[in-house]
């Protein structure tokens, strides 16, 4: 089966079972296309750019942007999402698929994950999870040197992008690229900002960091 068509079919296995279970609140197959197929796909150029390894997809909720960017790039992937039943409904998807040994599942939150596997990730991805900083204070530790960080936002601001960046050197991260595009509807617009993991963080990564967003997109 192609790539193309895998996608769709894991798309449509998710929105099936999301009649039972809240894994996004997108119900219908065109917008569910557009904001979990093109627009996951919008960070496949830089992940393409990050180190040969393991790519995390953190805060998954239905496996997106994660399961798209991992049969696209075939990367070996981890998708991490603390609401362990999302996990095991979207593991039992990948199963079904046949694709469960290129693609797994983490059940549990991002903080204990960076405990567990320190180092262990050449790309991580995050959609819809959480400001900048707290994603960088997040990616940091599960990061190798020369890893990237791809974020995934809608619109950023002032603040958030002035706070992420003087917090660069205590994270050991550095601003990496920065892109906006639109997608194919010509209204949607996504900014993938990217950051590179330049060493270790100077600061304690805490126990649990707040998060801005929890409802799924
Ligand atoms: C708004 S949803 C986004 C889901 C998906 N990335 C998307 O764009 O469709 C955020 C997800 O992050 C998960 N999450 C929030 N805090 C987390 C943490 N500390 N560790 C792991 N997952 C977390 C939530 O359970 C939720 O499924």
């Amino acid at each position: 089966m192609q790539h193309e068509e895998l996608i769709d079919l894991y798309l449509e296995k998710i929105l099936e079972a999301n009649e039972k279970t809240n894994l996004t609140r997108i119900s219908s197959l065109d917008e569910a296309r557009k904001l979990h197929i093109e627009d996951s796909l919008a960070g496949l150029e830089e992940l393409n750019k990050a180190p040969e390894g393991l790519y995390g997809d953190l805060g998954s909720g239905g496996g997106f942007p994660g399961v798209p960017l991992a049969l696209e790039s075939g990367r070996k992937t981890v998708l991490v999402d603390s609401v362990q039943k999302k996990m095991a409904i979207v593991g039992s998807v990948l199963s079904e698929l046949g694709i469960a040994e290129q693609v797994s599942t983490y059940g549990g939150r991002i903080e204990d994950l960076a405990h567990e596997r320190p180092c262990a990730f050449t790309a991580l991805t995050a959609r819809a999870l959480s400001k900048l900083s707290v994603l960088m204070e997040l990616a940091s530790p599960l990061l190798v040197n020369g890893g990237l960080l791809i974020c995934y936002k809608a619109n950023v601001q002032e603040e958030e992008w002035e706070h992420a960046l003087s917090l660069q050197e205590k994270l050991g991260m550095r601003l990496y690229s920065d892109r906006t595009l639109t997608l194919s509807d010509g209204e949607t617009s996504r900014r993938i900002i990217t950051f590179e993991k330049t060493g270790r963080p100077k600061l304690k990564l805490p126990r649990h960091v707040g998060f801005a967003q929890k409802k799924p997109l």
